[in-house]
């Protein structure tokens, strides 16, 4: 079922376009991204979804409901976490918890969203007090503590170390498990790659593509490129014959072996017969990157 329906979203900034018709739809239960390099018009994108911005033109139904015409009843089903939110310097962690609590008809038990946060001990530190993690995990509680049957979280992980990030990825897969939809926006390819069911490139304020990370990797090459060091010397005619091998070749004690499909299997399995072992076996595939620089014609980074 879709729960998230954008159709031809466009919204300027003094006559400079930042979103140009952008149409997505998400489906309830599922981890969405929305992947794209900076500028590109994500934060805008989940600023006219969450009701903050208003756009120049298009349609945007969250629930059912419109961000602007039912915002009170959009409150109560989406829960937001912007980038660099912030909150007074000396509102504590249970304070700032209650205050939210209390903007929600059925708030959920910030106990116990303190408990999987991980921020049980912290409860009563001042914001300023937190580390970069630690006020992140409370935009999430934030974020969450209306119940939320969807839930946006803008660049999660940005500033926070590789552990934290891991943490936080962790924390994001419990979410989607309660049953809720996430949203997020993110220029990190790993994440997108590790979290997301579906997502959409976004480049200069235009979907460029909406698939699952495999399906945006198969668009641009499903090519796949397999090193390993064989015990004995391997027939290649052999090799080459199967229609999933495209090259084959040996370079001193390496055997390296390009193709497509099942390419894992079929080479193992030839090997096998021939009483061969691979050892220091290595696949290489093309990765998200590759595709979204292939989609985009230039890389996240410029
Ligand atoms: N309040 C604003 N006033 C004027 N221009 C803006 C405003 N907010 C965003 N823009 C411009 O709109 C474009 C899209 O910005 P947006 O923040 O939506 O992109 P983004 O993909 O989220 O990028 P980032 O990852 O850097 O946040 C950019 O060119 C940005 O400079």
């Amino acid at each position: 079922m879709t729960i998230i329906e954008i159709e031809n979203l466009t919204k300027s900034y003094g006559g400079r376009t930042a979103v140009d018709g952008v149409t997505l739809s998400v489906d309830e239960g599922e981890i969405f991204g929305i992947v794209g390099p900076n500028g590109a018009g994500k934060t805008t994108t989940v600023e006219c979804l969450s009701g903050l911005r208003v756009p120049d033109s298009g349609s945007i139904a969250v629930a059912g409901l419109h961000p602007q015409r039912d915002h009170v009843g959009l409150s109560q089903v989406l829960g937001v976490q912007l980038q660099q939110s912030q909150l007074p310097d000396k509102l504590k962690v249970s304070e700032a918890l209650d205050l939210y609590s209390s903007f929600y008809r059925d708030p959920a038990d910030w106990q116990e969203l303190t408990a999987i946060l991980g921020l049980e001990e912290k409860r009563s530190t001042p914001f300023r007090k937190l580390s970069g993690g630690q006020k992140q995990r409370l935009n999430i509680a934030l974020a969450l503590i209306g119940n939320p049957r969807v839930v946006i979280l803008d660049e999660l992980t940005t500033g926070l170390d590789p552990q934290a990030r891991r943490n936080t990825w962790d924390l994001v897969e419990r979410i989607r498990d309660r049953g809720v939809t996430v949203l997020m926006v993110t220029h990190f390819m790993e994440e997108a790659e590790r979290l997301c069911d579906r997502l959409a490139i976004i480049d200069r304020g235009k979907v460029v593509a909406v698939d699952s990370p495999t399906g945006l990797v198969a668009r641009v090459s499903d090519r796949q490129l397999i090193r390993c060091r064989p015990s004995a010397p391997v027939d290649l005619e052999t090799l080459l014959a199967a229609e999933e091998v495209v090259t084959a070749e040996q370079s001193g004690s390496q055997l390296v072996v390009t193709g497509t499909g099942n390419l894992l299997h079929v080479l193992t399995s030839s090997l096998a017969r021939s009483g061969v072992v691979p050892a220091d076996l290595r696949i290489q595939r093309a990765s998200l990157e590759d595709a979204f620089i292939a989609l985009t014609g230039r890389s996240l980074e410029d």
